[in-house]
């Protein structure tokens, strides 16, 4: 599944809107239901305005009618390794459980596998919000 989700990640990338930043990032996330949803980044002239592939990729998963997040697998064309950015890590984390696996690609495959406390330890908690 790992190499799978690799594929998935890069063929979104593919389709990134990055005009501005020219850093496509792809994401590709399995969800519950067994089924993989992915994911670009989508910038816009007006720059704050625009986001993440990860996140593209969560907005498809949430319109499925999934909510838990199995594996993820991030790729971009410019870096070794793409780490996601500290808000997809919030985002991600709220589809995920503590030993839901991030896959760190590179154009040949999965370089780095993290955990998602890993990527995000001390996250956010309350019972306030039920
Ligand atoms: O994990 C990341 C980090 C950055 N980007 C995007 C945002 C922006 O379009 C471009 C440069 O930061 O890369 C992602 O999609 N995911
Ligand atoms: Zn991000």
């Amino acid at each position: 599944m790992e190499n799978e989700l690799f594929e998935a990640a890069r063929g979104a990338m593919a389709k990134a809107h990055a005009p501005y930043s020219k850093f496509p990032v792809g994401a590709a996330i399995l969800a519950e239901d067994g089924k993989i949803y992915t994911g670009a980044n989508i910038e816009n002239l007006s720059f704050p305005e625009g986001w993440c592939a990860e996140t593209t990729a969560i907005s498809h998963m949430v319109m499925a009618g999934q909510s838990k997040i199995v594996e993820v697998a991030v790729i971009a064309e410019k870096l070794a390794l793409c780490p996601p950015c500290g808000g997809c890590r919030q985002r991600l984390a709220e589809f995920s459980g503590a030993s839901t696996r991030i896959f760190l690609c590179d154009e040949t495959g999965v370089k780095k596998t993290l955990s998602m406390s890993d990527l995000l330890p001390h996250s956010f908690e309350t019972e306030v919000f039920g």
